[in-house]
């Protein structure tokens, strides 16, 4: 079974409605329902996206998703976006594909917020996956030493041998924790160090996740 493909198309079939606002999000599983949004579209549906990030952007121009400035909208109906790894309270960690600012922005001003997954991202605790952290270049070391502090190991994120740059001219430090024990908290604290510009923690912020569970079912948690 293609998860990403299941849960992907699955949040666009039983979320979407005619005349919505959607959050687009970015990546390989959201890739399948911003697809399945464009049949809708095709198939006589008014829908129009904000995007998380360039990549999605232009996926959604060569799919004739019409797309509309963040700045000009007055509401967004729903965000439907995947995750790197999700604990059983909805906390999540996002940004490895490095669009997490945009992505946290758009969710948290959309009315509703989905996540959909693949069953091997559903953690018990999180801190499996590195955490992404969104820095300005100026000073970035002074910030990376900051940041240790929290009890990380971090790297600088790399693409091609050069350094990774976000879509808002920004570097990514990736944080690698042993345990992280209270993510709520480590949220908040990241995000009070000059320099950091936001951070992957998703906290209070998903309203259903999609993923499958154990007998290849589709589930909506
Ligand atoms: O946060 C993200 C990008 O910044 C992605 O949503 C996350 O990395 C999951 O991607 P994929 O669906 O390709 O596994």
């Amino acid at each position: 079974m293609n998860e990403k493909a299941a849960v992907g198309e699955r949040a666009a079939e039983e979320y979407i409605k005619d005349g919505m606002v959607v959050g687009l999000g970015t990546g390989s599983t959201v890739y399948y329902t911003i697809v399945k949004i464009a049949d809708m579209i095709k198939n006589g549906l008014t829908i129009s996206g904000v995007a998380t990030s360039v990549q999605t952007e232009n996926l959604a121009k060569s799919l004739g998703i019409p797309l509309l400035d963040l700045n000009t909208v007055q509401k967004i109906d729903i965000a439907i976006d995947g995750a790197d790894e999700i604990d059983p309270q909805f906390c999540a960690i996002k940004g490895g594909g490095g669009a997490l600012l945009r992505e946290k922005l758009i969710a948290k001003h959309a009315e509703k917020f989905i996540v959909v997954v693949d069953s091997h991202k559903i953690v018990q605790q999180l801190g499996g996956f590195p955490l992404p952290v969104e820095v300005v270049p100026f000073g970035a070391k002074l910030t990376e030493k900051a940041i240790q502090k929290f009890g990380c190991k971090t790297v600088f994120r790399e693409k091609e041998g050069k350094a990774f740059v976000t879509d808002n001219g920004n570097y990514i430090i990736d944080c690698y924790f042993s345990r992280m024990e209270k993510p709520k908290e480590l949220a908040m604290a990241l995000n009070g160090i000059p320099g950091v510009v936001e951070n992957g923690l998703f906290i209070n912020m998903v309203h259903h996740v999609i993923t499958v569970d154990k007998k290849d079912k589709v589930i909506v948690l």
